[in-house]
């Protein structure tokens, strides 16, 4: 297996084979919490337009995500897992749209290369590496989105960094790096009162490490919108 590790918008459009678009603060750690919370279906658009033309047309659907971190006129939630995790979601549709994360991965779901696509976040890790080593591809991509897409971000490079150690059998050590990412910039957000949209809270849920048992998969519905499902790896 061939192990990649890229970053930002530029490294989900060249990604090849199985790719792993990895958002830890908050993008695919909150849709772990809303798949968690029983959401049927969690559809990842990259433009706000977008998630409320989707809106207009299935007003029973829900919209989550953020601008500059904020959840935004109309929507149900933020992009903030604190807010989904104790809902109920049973059998709802949910569109996500945040900066970075859903950018990605739409991203990656027409990049030439690339034969299929997953998302990556600490709380669901071991299951995404399980679900990789089921599938034994030839070429890996992981790809850590950063800030907005564009600026490198601790969480997400080390995301990155624990995955393919944990393919190559490289320990790691998660109790170092949850101390390390509470004092990086891209965390300062969880750690300021003013900022509600982005409680403390939010920082303990997005370092669960291995909170969840099923990797989130990619794919066309039958409508043609992208979807986030949930996904079991198979017993070995
Ligand atoms: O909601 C978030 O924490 C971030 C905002 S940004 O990318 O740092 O501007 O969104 P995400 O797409 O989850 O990285």
């Amino acid at each position: 297996m061939q192990i990649s590790i890229h970053a930002l918008l530029g490294g989900a459009h060249h990604a090849r084979g199985l790719t792993v678009i990895i958002d830890v603060f908050r993008a695919f750690s909150t849709a772990c919490y809303a798949i968690n919370a029983g959401a049927a279906r969690i559809i990842p658009v990259a433009e706000l337009e977008q998630a409320y033309a989707l809106k207009r047309e299935h007003p029973d659907w829900l919209l989550m995500g953020e601008r500059d971190a904020i959840k935004q006129p109309g929507f149900d939630f933020g992009n903030s897992p604190t807010e989904v995790e104790a809902v109920d979601l049973s059998g709802l549709t949910v569109v996500h749209t945040t900066s970075a994360g859903t950018q990605g991965l739409v991203a990656a779901m027409s990049a030439p290369e690339v034969s299929e696509v997953l998302t990556g976040s600490f709380v669901n890790l071991g299951a995404t590496v399980e679900y990789i080593r089921s599938r034994a591809p030839e070429a890996v991509t992981f790809v850590a989105m950063g800030t907005a897409g564009r600026e490198r971000s601790g969480e997400d490079d080390l995301c990155a960094m624990y995955m393919k150690n944990e393919l190559q059998g490289v320990p790691n050590r998660f109790e170092a790096i949850k101390g390390y990412l509470a004092t990086i910039e891209s965390a300062r957000k969880f750690f300021d009162p003013k900022a509600d949209y982005a409680p403390e809270r939010d920082f303990e849920l997005c370092t669960a490490l291995d909170r969840f048992d099923f990797a989130l998969t990619a794919g066309r519905d039958e409508d043609g919108l992208l979807t986030l499902r949930a996904a079991k790896p198979a017993p070995a």
